[in-house]
Order: C-alpha cells, then structure tokens, then sequence
C-alpha cells in the first residue's frame, strides 16, 4: 500500500488494476482470437457478504446474498424498487444486524451469529439520497463535523477535502442552501471522506439532480474516489447509472442477487430474462436451437454456449438490428417513436416462408413479430416502408417456460 498525499491508503497499481478473465467466457461479438478481460480485478475482497437474510416481522427481504467486492473497486448494486438495496446498504453500513449470514471488512467479521461492530468502527462512509448535510452549519462545519482537527489544521483539511470533490476552497463558507444539488452532494461526499472511511456506501445519491448535473457529478464522484482507493458500493434502480459507474454490477431481484459481473457482461449476457428486461431493451423473440445457431424470423443467429436445445427466448439488443440495404431479413415499419439521437422504429419481420414440399416444421418459429430497433434517422424510417435489416454479433437464449 502507498499513502495517498489526501491521506488515503491507495493500494498500488498492481494490486487494484489487474484483471482477469470472465469466467464462462468472452461476451457476444468478441473474436476467439482476443483476450476479454473483465474489469474485475485480482485486488483482495474488502467486503465478504455470505448468505446474508433480513427479516422484518414475518417478511424476508434479504434471501441469501452473497457479493464479493475487492479492494480500491465500485460495485453497483441495481435493481426495482423494494428488491432489498437499501436493506442491504443499511446492514453493511452497520445501521440495523442481520437476520443470518456474516458480513467481513478487511478479513474481519463485523456481523455474524456471534459478532457485531457498531457503525462507528466500521470504517464506512455513507452518502444518503439527499445529502443530509446540517442546513444551520456552513459547507466548512458540515465538512469539518467528523474531523478529529480544530482551528487552523482543520482549515486544511477542509480546504483538501473540497479540492478533492473539485470544488473551490471559497465554498467553505457557504451554507447548504447556497449550493446547487450537485454541489451539496460533492459536500455531502467530502463530509463522508473527513473520516477517510476504506469503504464509501452511496445510496441513491444521484438520483434528486436533473439529467445534465446528474451525469457531471457522478463522474467526479466516481473519480474521486477511485483515485482515493475507497471500495465504492452504490445503490441504485438506474441500470444506466450501475452499467456506467462501477467495475462490478450486481441485480438484486426479490432479495437475491440474481447476476454479478462486469457491466459490459450483465449488460451482454444477462443470465436471464428478467435480468435482461432490467438492464435495458431488449428485443426477445420465439427461436429453435439447433447446435450453436438459433433458427428465427431474424434468421441464424449464433449463441455461445447455449444452455439447451430446441424451443428457447432469443434476446438481443436492439443496437444490434441494423437496417442495411442488402441485409437478408426484410421488415415493414409500424411506427415510430422519435426522441433525439435516435429514434425506436417498430418493425414487423416478414413470416417465415413455408416451402411447399416440406411442411412446416410445427416446433420451428413461424416469424412475423413486431421488434423495437434503433436507427438515427427518423426519415428513413417512415411507418410502411418495407426495410432489410441484419443481425450482427451474437444473441443469447433462455429456455422457454
Ligand atoms: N424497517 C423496516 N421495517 C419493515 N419493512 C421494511 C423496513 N425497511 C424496509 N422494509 C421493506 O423491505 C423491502 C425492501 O426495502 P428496501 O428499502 O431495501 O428496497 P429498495 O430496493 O432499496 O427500494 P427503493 O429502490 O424503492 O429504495 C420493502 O418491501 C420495504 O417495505
């Protein structure tokens, strides 16, 4: 470990920044030939969570969650409201014990059936959805708040916290209210750094900021602390949120995690349909699976590794229709939904043709459903027009019910 001039325990290129290889392969679309690396890395686990259960009353909320996250690593958790994210930021921060299960920071147990350490020892930050900054003490006291510092060493420190959030020293002086929302979370945050936590737990902290300042403040969040060497857990339902601000995603659905891996393999191979719903649009169309080649109205499409054969869900992502002047699957635009950069075009795909010596294949897709794709331009893609379209790089199946 080096020690960060902020005062940070950074761990060292080597131990944050090594990767190593997805296990169950490189994702859709990446040649053999090329070494996917993930962006996990070979740091040690900071956090351990192990079959970790809340119950309130009678109901479960947690059922069994198992997360590792390494060393100097975000990882986003991301999921539907009331899927059990909070619940579990809560009992990692140490604010409520669970039910079953252990939690370890560093190596060492801080709650299990027969251990528990307060909040307090934790060595965990926490940024709430609003900040929660003091509104009657100024940007400099509300910062200050945790330090052990006073006078003019505490000034400094202040003054380095706020150049860390990239804010000006001359904002010390202000009060909460004189901040935008962006600003106040950049405090919000620095607060939470005073204490130099080895873990930052951020709960929806982006979520009350409008579009533009959202993006803007979670990348300097995100760069402040990655550069500080904190494990970064955030807990979000914004999937585009999870997929661009952390190395590792992680879907809680209904209590349990049901994926976790980088954002790039959750987003490419979600392991199943429900995860895929989450995570973005997808187009999931009838197919039959034969060896490594799924028969649809998109025509043969290739799955890596597919976990049956026969009658299956296709998924793929609509960035992967692309509407080509020779391409060989023809479609008619239904309608259309324009909103900017790109514009969702409806396309009903051409039935699939019966030759008339060989009958229909009853366990085959007869084509014809409606897909959503994306494309740039709205003109081209009138309600009527009859289009050709291709497929490329690799989909990914689920068994059908
Ligand atoms: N203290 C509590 N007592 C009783 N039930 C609770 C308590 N805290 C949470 N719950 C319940 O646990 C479930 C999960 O809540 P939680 O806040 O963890 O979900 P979430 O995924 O963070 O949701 P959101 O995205 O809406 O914040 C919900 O059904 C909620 O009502």
């Amino acid at each position: 470990m080096t020690t960060h001039p902020h005062g940070f325990n950074t761990p060292r290129p080597n131990e944050s920044s090594g990767a190593r290889h997805v296990r169950g392969g490189p994702p859709p679309g990446t040649p053999e030939s090329l070494t996917f690396v993930d962006a996990a890395s070979d740091a040690p686990d900071h956090l351990q969570i192990t079959n970790l259960r809340k119950n309130f009353g009678g109901a479960e909320v947690l059922k069994g969650v198992n997360l590792d996250v390494a060393q100097g690593r975000s990882t986003a958790i991301v999921g539907p409201s009331g899927s059990g994210k909070t619940t579990l930021l809560r009992l990692i921060a140490g604010f409520a014990s669970p039910s079953a299960g252990r939690i370890a920071l560093g190596g060492e147990e801080v709650a299990g059936p027969s251990t528990w350490l307060p909040a307090h020892k934790r060595s965990v930050g926490y940024v709430a959805q609003d900040g929660a900054l003091f509104p009657h003490l100024s940007v400099g006291a509300n910062i200050a708040f945790g330090l052990p510092l006073r006078g003019k060493a505490a000034a400094l420190r202040v003054g380095e916290l706020l150049e860390m959030v990239s804010m000006d020293t001359s904002y010390a002086k202000r009060r909460p209210h004189q901040l935008s929302g962006g600003q106040q979370q950049r405090v919000a945050l620095a607060r939470a750094l005073a204490r130099q936590p080895q873990l930052m737990l951020l709960d929806e902290p982006f979520s009350a900021l409008d579009a533009g300042l959202r993006v803007a403040t979670r990348r300097a969040v995100s760069q402040t602390l990655k550069q500080a060497g904190v494990t970064t857990i955030l807990v979000t339902h914004d999937q585009s949120e999870a997929l661009s601000f952390a190395d590792q995603v992680a879907v809680m659905r209904d209590g349990k995690l049901a994926q976790i891996g980088s954002p790039f393999v959750v987003y490419t191979r979600p392991s199943d349909r429900a995860t895929a719903e989450f995570l973005g649009d997808a187009v999931i169309i009838e197919a039959w699976m034969e060896g490594s080649l799924a028969l649809c109205s998109l025509g043969g499409i290739p799955v890596r590794r597919p976990p049956v054969q026969g009658k299956v869900y296709l998924m793929l992502r609509p960035e992967q229709i692309r509407i080509s002047s020779n391409g060989p699957i023809r479609g008619r635009v239904v309608d259309t939904d324009y909103f900017g950069p790109e514009t969702t075009v409806r396309i009903q795909l051409e039935p699939i043709l019966v030759d008339a010596e060989h009958p229909a294949d009853p366990h085959q897709p007869v084509g014809g459903e409606i897909i959503n794709i994306r494309h740039w331009n709205a003109m081209l893609a009138r309600p009527g027009t009859e289009l050709s379209l291709k497929v490329v790089g690799e989909g990914v199946v689920f068994p059908w019910d």
